[in-house]
C-alpha cells in the first residue's frame, strides 16, 4: 500500500541539536491527522522536511509512493500567521496568486489569466471573493488565516499541510476553519500541527503526539503516559472539560480528579 506521506527514520539536527529524532510515520490517502507537541518539539520542523524545505540528516519520505522531489507539487502548505508580515503592502488576491508563482513576490507581474480565475475561483469557494482587493493589514484573524488556506490550495494540492491554524483566531473563527478543513477533506489529505491543546479537535481522525520524538497509533486517543511524557506535565488536567475526548476512558476505580 501507498500512503499519502511516508517518513521512515527521519532525523532532522540543527548543529547539535535534534529537532527530530527517528520519526516514522504512515498517513493513509484522505486522513485528517492532527500532530499535537509543545512550543519547540519539531512540528514546524516536520512540515518543512515533508515540504522539502529542510533535508533531513537521516530517512526517508516518499508522497503517494513517490520520492519527494518528484511529488511535493502535490503538497500545500498554510505557513503559521505569526511567520507572515501583515505589514507588507498587498491584496488578499495578490496573497493567493503568489503561490501560483511558487510564492515569490513579483511587482507589475502580469498575471496569467488562468492564474487569476484559478484563485478566484478558489476565494470564492472560501466565501472571501468579496475581501480580493483589501490589503492583508485590513483583515481579521480569522480572515486572514483563510486567505493563508485559499493561497495553500491555489496549487491545486491533493495533500495540504497547516501549520497552527488557529493560534491567533477567537474560538467561532477556530470552529469555522475546522469545518472548512472537514469539508477540505473529503477531496484531501490534511496534516495539521499544533501546540494547543485546547485546539485538539474532534475533527481529526488521528492524532500524534511530538517531542523530537513522533507517538502515533493510528487512531484519534492519545494514551495519558505517552502525552505526559511528550508535554512534561499532567496534560489531563488540560484535557478536562474539554468537550472532544482525546484520552481513553480511566480505569475502574480510578480517581477520575
Ligand atoms: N533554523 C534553525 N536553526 C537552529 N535551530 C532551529 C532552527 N529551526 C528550529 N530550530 C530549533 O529546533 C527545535 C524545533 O523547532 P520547531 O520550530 O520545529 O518547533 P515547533 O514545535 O514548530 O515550535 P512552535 O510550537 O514554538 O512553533 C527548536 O528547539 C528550535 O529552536
Amino acid at each position: 500500500m501507498s500512503y499519502a506521506v511516508e517518513l521512515k527514520d527521519v532525523s532532522v539536527k540543527y548543529g547539535n541539536l535534534d529537532a527530530l529524532k527517528n520519526i516514522s510515520l504512515q498517513v493513509a490517502e484522505g486522513s485528517f491527522l492532527g500532530v499535537i507537541g509543545p512550543n519547540g518539539g519539531g512540528k514546524t520542523t516536520l512540515l518543512k522536511v515533508i515540504l522539502g524545505l529542510i533535508e533531513p540528516t537521516t530517512g526517508d519520505i516518499k508522497i503517494f509512493g513517490h520520492p519527494l522531489d518528484q511529488a511535493v507539487d502535490k503538497i500545500g502548505y498554510v505557513p503559521q500567521i505569526s511567520n507572515f508580515d501583515r505589514n507588507f503592502p498587498i491584496s488578499v488576491l495578490d496573497v493567493v496568486l503568489m503561490a501560483r508563482l511558487g510564492g515569490r513576490v513579483r511587482f507589475f507581474h502580469q498575471y496569467k489569466k488562468e492564474d487569476i480565475e484559478k484563485a478566484e475561483a478558489v476565494l470564492e469557494q472560501l466565501n472571501l471573493l468579496q475581501l480580493k482587493d483589501r490589503q492583508i493589514g485590513k483583515l481579521s484573524g480569522g480572515q486572514l488565516q483563510r486567505v493563508l488556506i485559499a493561497r495553500g490550495l491555489t496549487v491545486e494540492p491533493e495533500i495540504l499541510l497547516l501549520d497552527e491554524p488557529t493560534a491567533n483566531v477567537d474560538a467561532s473563527s477556530t470552529s469555522q476553519i475546522y469545518q472548512l478543513l472537514k469539508e477540505l477533506n473529503k477531496e484531501k489529505t490534511i496534516i495539521v500541527v499544533t501546540h494547543d491543546m485546547a485546539a485538539v479537535s474532534s475533527y481529526f481522525d488521528s492524532l500524534a503526539c511530538l517531542n523530537e520524538k513522533l507517538y502515533h497509533h493510528g487512531d484519534k486517543q492519545l494514551d495519558q503516559h505517552t502525552t505526559e511524557q511528550v508535554f512534561g506535565c499532567p496534560v489531563d488536567l488540560i484535557a478536562h472539560g474539554h468537550p472532544h475526548h482525546v484520552f481513553e476512558p480511566h480505569g475502574e476505580g480510578e480517581n477520575d480528579d
